[in-house]
């Protein structure tokens, strides 16, 4: 019998969705992929079909009310269109990213009132992130607690980064505190270690870097197939140059924003997440299409394109060392699927190491993009965590261990198995 999954991804401002059908034996196909926009004043939901028509284009007039969360009457909506265009089929389970999953969360989980409580005690550890990534799922739990939703977490794949690569040099009462290097877009490095073996055996048993390019970006060092470092760290700010996150930053600019220009915590977080990275730099926009279409007869967005790369190729180099060297280059995220201009300028920096780039094959998006005599094979994967958070949400309901101590539904039980 065919069940149905429905795989969100929220952000700050919008969440996404994935509605998969699957049939036992016949695997798993989405039939539509939409986005909640425009959250809280102007809520906009819009859902395609596999084959891009436009299955639902709809606003809700009212924003929420006071002391409501902004996912409730968005959420409710989702829900019932997408009961709607299920029909029979019955809904199986929702499976969540949430960003952070402290050191506690090495899996994904079941939800509970109880697990959501621990969740939500992480949101000092990414303020801006968790609190979006927990509204859809209160929301649904009060909508719908008979729902078995399931937290896949972005922190979880790192749980196999070495004690060296998560500490940080500060007192160890810090570290005992839960402030450590994490590091996120787990679920994208998973999926995209997940397609390795089927790919390239070279770079699934070998050392490969992937490169998770979008609005936040990060890199990730794969030693056969697990991460043994990535560039995004205690927060979602370390690291790369983000669309509007800084990136790695020196903290003694924080120490100087709060004494020399009086600004408080609220203010020093609007500029390092809000206001740098290429839109800080650029000066015009943080969308990385707007300013290849600039760069041409605007220096500051040409600067910004150059930073991104400086400090992609920079902080890649460094990885280097603790992979022992390295057999491939892995791009992907919006950027790094279909910016052959910012691979090209990455790899050129690169080519100490024998990173050999193929042109044709580079602007065409090819999936490898490195010629034949490369060191180093470069490729386009897309990523797609809601294919992973689909196949958490089956594992997690279906494994006897599923959600230890929680009462699996009665309806869940034997149906899919991936
Ligand atoms: N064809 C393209 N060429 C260059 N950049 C692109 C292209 N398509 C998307 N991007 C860039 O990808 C970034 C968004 O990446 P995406 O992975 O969709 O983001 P998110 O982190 O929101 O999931 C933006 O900077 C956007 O400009
Ligand atoms: C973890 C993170 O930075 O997520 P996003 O790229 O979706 O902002
Ligand atoms: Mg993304």
């Amino acid at each position: 019998m065919a069940t149905a999954i429905l795989a969100l991804n929220a952000g700050s401002s919008s969440v996404k969705f994935t509605l998969f059908h699957q049939e036992p034996g016949a695997g798993a196909r989405r039939i539509a992929h939409g986005e909640l926009e425009g959250l809280p004043a102007h809520p906009h939901f819009r859902a395609t079909g596999a084959d891009g028509a436009v299955l639902v284009d709809r606003t809700w007039p009212a924003a929420a009310a006071e002391g409501e969360d902004p996912h409730d009457g968005p959420v409710a909506g989702l829900l019932d269109w997408v009961a709607s265009h299920l029909g029979d089929v019955p809904l199986l389970g929702v499976g969540h990213r949430v960003v952070h999953g402290g050191g506690e969360f090495a899996a994904p989980i079941r939800i509970t009132p109880d697990i959501l409580a621990r969740l939500e005690a992480l949101t000092p550890l990414a303020p801006l992130h968790q609190p979006a990534s927990l509204g859809p799922i209160r929301a649904l739990l009060a909508l719908r607690p008979d729902l078995p939703q399931v937290a896949c977490f972005d922190t979880a794949f790192h749980h196999t980064l070495p004690a060296i690569a998560t500490r940080l040099p500060l007192p160890a009462s810090y570290g005992a505190r839960g402030v450590r290097r994490y590091g996120f877009h787990g679920l994208s490095y998973e999926y995209i270690a997940s397609t390795l073996p089927g790919l390239s055996p070279r770079l699934a048993a070998g050392r490969t870097i992937v490169a998770h390019l979008g609005n936040g970006a990060s890199l990730c060092a794969l030693a056969a197939g697990r991460s043994i470092e990535t560039t995004m760290g205690f927060s979602v700010l370390d690291g790369l140059v983000m669309g509007t996150r800084c990136g790695q930053i020196d903290p003694g600019v924080l120490l100087y924003m709060m004494r020399a220009e009086g600004l408080d915590a609220a203010g020093i977080e609007a500029v390092l997440y809000h206001q740098a990275g290429l839109l800080g730099l650029s000066g015009v926009s943080s969308d990385m299409r707007d300013l290849q279409d600039r760069a041409a007869g605007d220096e500051a967005a040409r600067a910004a394109l150059e930073m991104f790369t400086y400090r992609l190729a920079q902080q890649a180099g460094a990885m280097i060392p603790v992979l022992g060297g390295l057999d491939g280059l892995v791009f992907t995220a919006g950027i790094g699927e279909h910016d052959a201009a910012i691979r090209q300028a990455a790899c050129a920096r690169l080519s100490w190491l024998g990173v050999r780039l193929d042109p044709a094959a580079n602007e065409a998006h090819a999936a490898v993009i490195s010629t034949p005599d490369s060191t180093v094979e470069v490729r386009v994967i897309p990523t797609d965590e809601e294919s992973m958070i689909r196949r958490h949400v089956v594992a997690t309901l279906t494994s006897p261990q599923a959600g230890a101590g929680i009462m699996p539904a009665g309806n869940v039980k034997g149906k899919e198995r991936t």
